[in-house]
């Protein structure tokens, strides 16, 4: 780790908020704009979910994608990720990284510091932190309610302190102005490339 290394990214954005604010569309929206050939989504809960569908005998894509399934699930996968992390915090980071060859990654699910830490010493000025943000009414139109034990633990809060964001989008539905934060976002993605 440290000091950047050939076939290393240019950039590396961290996506962070809370449960529905729109991570993963956000991230779909940016990978659009740049092509799949320049940007790859990378998910941390990808090797998370799957070893933990493998342990638990669980359908590891139906844990994938906004389900009611997935929910069902997921105290119990954020209890067992918390044990693996503490284990080896960089488990998830290094699993989800393998093998990603393009220029840009979009990390869609940054939840917690040791992750951000992570990606610093791996990738240093290459990461910029984004922030997802949308209105607790737009959450619950999409599908959001309350859970104590999740929405108030580190899972979702891990990352409400402690970073300085470079880039916070606000994702309330209006595809015009979800579009010109995006732009000024990729003006400085593409200045690195
Ligand atoms: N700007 C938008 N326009 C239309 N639909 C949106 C927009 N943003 C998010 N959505 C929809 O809202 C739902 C939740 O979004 P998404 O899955 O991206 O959130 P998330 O933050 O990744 O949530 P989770 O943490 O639960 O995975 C999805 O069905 C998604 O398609
Ligand atoms: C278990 C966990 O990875 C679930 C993530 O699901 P999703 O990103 O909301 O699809 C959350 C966590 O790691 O704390």
């Amino acid at each position: 780790m440290g000091g950047a290394g050939m076939g290393d990214p240019r950039a590396v954005l961290l996506l962070s908020g809370k449960r529905k604010s729109g991570k993963d569309f956000v991230a779909a929206e940016i990978q659009k704009r740049l092509g799949s050939d320049v940007c790859t989504v990378l998910r941390l809960s990808g090797p998370l979910k799957e070893r933990y569908a493998q342990e638990h005998g669980l359908d590891f894509q139906r844990l994938l994608d906004a389900s009611a399934y997935k929910e069902q699930y997921r105290q119990d996968m954020i209890r067992w990720g918390e044990e693996k992390r503490r284990a080896d915090p960089g488990f998830f980071c290094r699993t989800a990284v393998q093998g990603a060859a393009q220029p840009v990654w979009v990390v869609s699910d940054t939840r917690r510091l040791s992750d951000v830490e992570w990606f610093r010493d791996a990738y240093g000025d290459a990461v910029l932190t984004v922030r997802v943000t949308a209105t607790e009414e737009t959450r619950r139109r999409r599908s959001w309610v309350f859970v104590a034990g999740v929405d108030d633990a580190e899972s979702e809060c891990g990352l409400d302190q402690g970073v300085t964001f470079d880039w916070v989008i606000t994702n309330d539905g209006d595809g015009a102005a979800l579009g010109a934060q995006l732009e000024a976002l990729l003006q400085d993605v593409r200045s690195r490339l």
